[in-house]
């Protein structure tokens, strides 16, 4: 099958001379389109750095980074804004909602500048959260928020879902509430998700792990029958 993602030997360097840090040293791998997948390492490893090149927030050193067709390091600044605007969406871990507009208005920030998006409603209902539409952030509970991050990344209807440590400011319940909407938005969609955690324990609900140490690939596996999240104990 054809991957949706292909990386090789991608390398990313912070920095120039004796202040250089290289935070991804020629990591390789392939995503298969559908496939919910884990990139997982300890603090420091290189992983949201991996994030930020994937998700056209970063440009990539050398190397070669492809999703869904397109070239990463072949675009300039623009055209990486052009992809990450229309082809991804973000969730981080500290939701990075603007707290003065609305959640719907939230979510609509960002379906407006998408092609084929879906409406801030809808999008507020798949996640719950269809009775706080006129609700400002401040007045949400942290999962509740996270559930408004996540309906806005949705709603751009992306190729592609990157989430940065998306449960690490939730307790246990309300982040295990938040790894469902993940799990069940790849089943329902057929599009992918990247989940980047350091919680090895959540592995098992993945299609696809890729263990990431000292800015290089430790291990890349796959899980032929992944646990339904609510299966999942951690
Ligand atoms: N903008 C930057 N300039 C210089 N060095 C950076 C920059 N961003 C990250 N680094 C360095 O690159 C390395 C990898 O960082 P990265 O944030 O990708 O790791 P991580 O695995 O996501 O860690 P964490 O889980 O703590 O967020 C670290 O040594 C970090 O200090």
């Amino acid at each position: 099958m054809t991957s949706f993602i292909s990386v090789q030997n991608e390398t990313k360097t912070y920095g120039t001379g004796a202040n250089a840090v290289t935070a991804n040293k020629d990591i390789s791998f392939e995503i298969a389109p559908g496939e919910l997948t884990i990139i997982l390492g300890a603090s420091g490893a290189g992983k949201s750095t991996l994030l930020n090149v994937l998700g056209g927030m970063d440009h990539l050193t050398s190397g070669s980074v492809n999703v869904n067709g397109v070239e990463l390091g072949a675009l300039d600044t623009k055209g990486l804004t052009t992809y990450r605007r229309k082809q991804v969406g973000f969730v981080f871990q500290f939701y990075n909602l603007v707290q003065n507009l609305t959640t719907v208005e939230n979510v609509e920030l960002a379906s407006e500048i998408a092609d084929d998006a879906m409406d801030g409603v809808e999008a507020l209902t798949a996640v719950g959260l269809a009775d706080r539409i006129q609700n400002f952030p401040a007045q949400l509970s942290g999962g509740e928020q996270q559930r408004v991050a996540i309906a806005r990344a949705i709603a751009k209807n992306p190729d592609l879902l990157l989430a940065d440590e998306p449960t690490g400011a939730l307790d246990y319940k309300t982040g295990k509430k938040i790894l469902q909407l993940f799990q069940d938005f790849t089943r329902n969609s057929g599009k992918n998700v990247i989940i980047v955690t350091h919680n090895s324990m959540i592995r098992p609900m993945a299609d696809h792990v890729i263990e990431i140490a000292d800015g290089q690939v430790k291990a890349d596996t796959y899980n032929d029958h992944p646990t339904p999240v609510a299966e999942l104990e951690w």
